[in-house]
């Protein structure tokens, strides 16, 4: 014959929380009915292991479907109800059933259970502004990442574009005075570049400083001192082979990080994003040491940018040693950069592997 295990039952404004004390019970079988709740199960209970059932019929009325989970010790089940509400009592009949208890560990009072409806509301709609707050954020970072991609990208295709068609037009010629056609938005482009530094270091981009400060202050240093400065470097070819190699990649750069803002991507740009600095990358260390090499002499002659020295050491130290180390810290810079694209290309490559797996 079945018996009745020990029920603790306690409530909330939306719900009934039932206790079944039977330990290891299986074949549970729960079900709500025309407002009557029927249990059984077999398990071990005050009498042993044996089949247990009982059955309750709610005061008010409760929705049909009833949830509950078994654990070793014993087994939950929520009851909702149809009407939000407190009850005065569990049952439809005033006596109290011999196997019903209150759960002393989830009792409340009406009011400490209004208080604890009011608490979660309130954190429901602090998580809920939270989440308002840093949509707001995440949009407003983004429309900005894609005004600063467009502007460098428009810039950086009005120089690669000029400087194709002068090509195409004067042949040879061009080589020679693309600093003046193209150094204004260049100069405009690489002083905006800075940016990407900030970006990196107050968390806008999930990238490292490094990277981003050895190129800009690599690209820089080369703008500003080497081609800027000197008016002997104006009209040398080499200016052209570095915005070439410049602007060839931020082309390409620029669009695969607009589409980014939008988590879009075109998988032909992302290849060539991964893939183009492999040999623009070092062409382009190559041209700016040819600028620098052919730099040296002009200030060495011209005595420029030395740096005055106490007495003792001689008069200054001419700008053209300085510009010898600086050689060496390209090529590390190069080394560093190469590194962390050769990385980011292999972190991408393989994510997209895995996702298509
Ligand atoms: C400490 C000072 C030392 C000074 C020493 C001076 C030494 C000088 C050495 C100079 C060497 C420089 C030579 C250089 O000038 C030569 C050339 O440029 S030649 C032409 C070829 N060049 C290139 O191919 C390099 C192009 N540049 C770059 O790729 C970047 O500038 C670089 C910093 C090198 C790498 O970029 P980053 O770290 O940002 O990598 P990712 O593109 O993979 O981006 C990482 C994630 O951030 C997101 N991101 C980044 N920027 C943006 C943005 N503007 N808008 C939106 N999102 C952005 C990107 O989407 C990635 O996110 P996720 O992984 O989620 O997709």
């Amino acid at each position: 014959m079945a018996l009745t295990p020990l029920v603790y039952w306690a409530q909330r404004h939306k719900e009934i929380y039932l206790r079944v004390e039977l330990t290891d019970a299986q074949n549970i079988d729960v079900l709500v009915l025309e407002n009557v709740l029927r249990f059984r199960a077999r398990g071990h209970g005050a009498k042993g292991l044996n089949e247990y059932c009982f059955s309750l019929e709610f005061l008010s009325p409760v929705k049909p479907e009833v949830s509950y989970k078994s654990t070793q010790r014993q087994v939950n089940i929520t009851v909702r109800k149809e009407q939000h509400g407190w009850w005065d009592r569990l049952t439809v009949q005033e006596r109290k059933p011999v196997f019903l208890a209150p759960d002393f560990d989830r009792w409340l009072d009406e009011s400490d259970a209004e208080m604890e409806n009011r608490e979660k509301d309130e954190k429901r709609n602090r998580l809920r502004a939270a989440k308002h707050e840093e949509e707001g954020f995440v949009s407003l970072k983004m429309g900005y990442l894609f005004m600063y991609n467009l502007v460098q990208f428009l810039g950086f295709s009005w120089i690669f574009v000029n400087m194709t068609v002068r090509l195409f037009i004067f042949g040879q010629d061009s080589l020679y005075d693309t600093f003046h056609t193209i150094s204004d938005v260049m100069f405009f482009c690489q002083i905006l570049a800075s940016v990407e530094v900030l970006n990196a270091a107050f968390g806008v981009v999930k990238t490292g400083v490094v990277p981003p400060l050895i190129q800009v202050v690599g690209r820089n240093f080369i703008l500003f001192i080497i081609f800027g400065s000197l008016e002997e470097m104006h009209h040398r070819p080499v200016v052209f082979f570095v915005f070439y190699l410049w602007s060839a990649i931020e082309i390409v750069r620029y669009p695969f990080y607009m589409l980014g803002c939008f988590n879009t991507e075109w998988k032909t740009l992302t290849w060539l994003r991964y893939t183009i600095w492999i040999p623009l990358y070092p062409l382009g260390v190559l041209a700016e040491a040819v600028a620098v090499i052919q730099s040296i002499p002009i200030f060495y002659e011209t005595k420029r940018f030395s740096i005055p020295v106490p007495k003792v050491f001689g008069t200054s130290i001419n700008f053209c040693y300085i510009l010898h180390i600086y050689l060496v810290l390209m090529f590390l810079g190069l080394f560093i950069n190469f590194r962390h694209l050769y990385k980011q290309r292999k972190r991408r490559f393989r994510t997209k592997k895995r996702k298509a797996n």
